[in-house]
């Protein structure tokens, strides 16, 4: 009875959703994405996985309209489980074949069979709950109210709409609203802003050079939802003049066209809305929905050409940071990780092994850094486009509870005690969901006026090896098999041989080639010791990567 009650609701809220005639859809590293006009289906029937996730979990799941970086036509959905991670990967078969359903007759009895399957109850015995949120394109009102009928065609289950908000915001509420603490936007804001300050306070006295930390900051919000949320933020900011750009509003430009993270790292180059007038001051990007962060300041008589510091440096800068603190409480032994992909530039690896950590390379997709980072005390990841955070397993937060109280008890105001504090409060400001552009922003500055850092000293860290990324469209990607983290070709064979033949004529040389997981395109990356020799290890590499499968070079 029950069961038939079920079916009834799932057809009839599927024929409300047809599944557009010749496309087909892929859950991928980023979840479904495509053109925002033809994602209604899809977008109803990720509302039915995330209410399935959260029958199967008994906790609350989440669901976020988002297409990150990509222009502002196309949109996208992805699914947060509830620790606030992106939705396991087991689940990704069938949000592909419930996608892709042709009717809703098969798309009833895939969820009746899956749900059989997974032991999941339905029928209404159980409660399902699930927190949506989307960013700020135009398509994204009606997409939420696909998800939210694609949710209510679950018996039992209910959403929540969260509003608008940066993936990273509706990542970090699922997580809180499970464990039971504070999930609204106001405590998120709260706790950045409280943690920073606690942060700021910590500082050395004897580091504190004002000259050299510039306290103003310029930020590009990508004319995405991270703008106006920094806004809010900044209010509560005490120690960092703020300016935020590309807010969104009004006459100041297109989502993500000429601004954003993406644009900023790829292109080498200012955002819109920068000009000479800026010279000298230390500037952001966030890009579209505010998951991704790079540095940047513009060099004197280039016009707008800039000196960029990716997620690389952003990893070291914190990897720094978290070592140092340690190295004052042997009480506290941690084991830490700094995971990295193949794209993490050869020079920031070398630094990071020369401060004598451990790093470790996953393929691309935060997905696998995140699960990586799991295993360590301190995980520390970043993708080099600027997708990254810390995390800190729970056994370390208590044993840094634990040694951080009986410090301020007995010896408050020591280097020891303030080292401690220092780590709590970074705990307490990296977003522990996912990367979160906004709270690592505020970790960066806190960092930098911690260790009374410029721009400057950062950026010397080290210099990065020149690098050409060339993407090449291929008749079918999938030819392509990786290995060694998505370091070495393994399928067609001869194509890693002819890799290596072309990068050992280089010095520094470094090259690989994977299939996209986000683009019909094989990626093809090059490092080496000149600007010139990297680009044309990366054309040599691409010619064979379009001799052996048949393509066009793309810049
Ligand atoms: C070279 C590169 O930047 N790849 C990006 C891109 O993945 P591809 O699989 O390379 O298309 O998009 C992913 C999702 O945003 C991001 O995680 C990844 O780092
Ligand atoms: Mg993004």
């Amino acid at each position: 009875m029950a069961g038939d009650q079920q079916l009834s609701l799932l057809l009839d809220s599927a024929v409300r959703f047809p599944l557009p005639n010749g496309l087909r859809f892929s859950y991928g590293t980023s979840g479904f994405r495509s053109d925002g006009s033809v994602l209604a289906s899809t977008v109803h029937r990720s509302g039915i996985v995330a209410a399935l996730r959260s029958l199967k979990t008994r906790s609350t799941a989440g669901l976020v309209i988002t297409a990150s970086h990509n222009p502002v036509c196309d949109n996208g959905v992805k699914i947060a489980d509830p620790d606030g991670s992106m939705m396991d990967q087991s689940w990704e078969p069938f949000a592909n074949a419930i996608a892709n359903a042709p009717d809703p007759n098969s798309l009833a009895q895939l969820v009746l069979q899956f749900a059989k399957d997974e032991k999941i109850p339905l029928g209404g015995a159980q409660s399902a709950e699930v927190l949506l949120a989307r960013d700020t394109r135009p398509t994204g009102e009606a997409l939420l109210e696909a998800a939210k009928q694609g949710i209510s065609s679950i018996i039992g289950a209910v959403a929540i709409d969260m509003g608008v908000l940066t993936t990273p915001e509706l990542h970090w509420m699922v997580r809180n609203w499970n464990k039971g603490t504070r999930a609204t936007e106001s405590d998120y804001f709260a706790q950045i802003s409280k943690s920073f300050r606690s942060l700021m306070e910590l500082a050395p006295n004897e580091n504190l050079n004002l000259n050299a930390v510039e306290k103003k900051l310029i930020v590009d919000g990508a004319n995405g939802v991270g703008g106006a949320k920094l806004e809010e933020i900044k209010k509560n900011i005490i120690g960092l003049e703020i300016d935020v750009r590309n807010t969104g509003k009004e006459g100041e430009g297109l989502l993500n066209e000429g601004c954003g993270a993406d644009f900023v790292q790829k292109e080498k180059f200012a955002p819109s809305g920068f000009c000479s007038d800026d010279l000298g001051i230390r500037c952001a990007s966030l890009d579209g929905d505010a998951d991704r962060l790079v540095f940047f300041r513009l060099i004197p008589n280039t016009n707008n050409k800039i000196e960029l510091v990716d997620g690389d440096k952003i990893l070291s800068l914190f990897a720094i940071f978290i070592q140092e603190q340690l190295s004052l409480l042997e009480e506290l032994p941690a084991r830490l990780g700094v995971i990295q992909t193949a794209y993490a530039n050869g020079a920031a690896t070398d630094y990071l092994r020369n401060l004598g950590l451990e790093v470790i390379f996953t393929p691309t997709g935060v997905k696998y850094l995140h699960e990586k980072a799991l295993e360590y005390d301190i995980g520390l990841y970043f993708e080099a486009n600027g997708h990254g955070t810390v995390l800190f397993s729970k056994e370390f937060l208590s044993q840094l509870e634990l040694v951080n109280s009986e410090l301020t008890s007995k010896m408050p105001g020591s280097e020891k005690q303030r080292a401690a504090s220092r780590l709590v409060a970074v705990t307490q400001l990296i977003n522990q969901a996912v990367g979160d552009a906004l709270s690592g922003l505020f970790l960066v500055e806190a960092i930098l006026h911690n260790k009374g850092w410029s721009f400057q000293k950062w950026c010397d860290l080290y210099q990065d090896l020149p690098s050409r990324q060339l993407k090449v469209k291929v008749a079918d990607r999938t030819a392509i098999e990786t290995a060694d983290a998505e370091t070495r070709v393994v399928k067609p064979s001869a194509l890693q041989e002819l890799i290596d033949t072309e990068t050992a004529k280089y010095t520094h040389g470094r090259c690989f080639v994977r299939p996209s997981g986000t683009e019909d395109v094989v990626r093809i990356y090059a490092e080496a010791a000149t600007q010139d020799s990297a680009d044309s290890l990366a054309n040599s590499v691409a010619q064979h990567v379009n001799s052996i499968l048949g393509s066009d070079i793309k810049a």
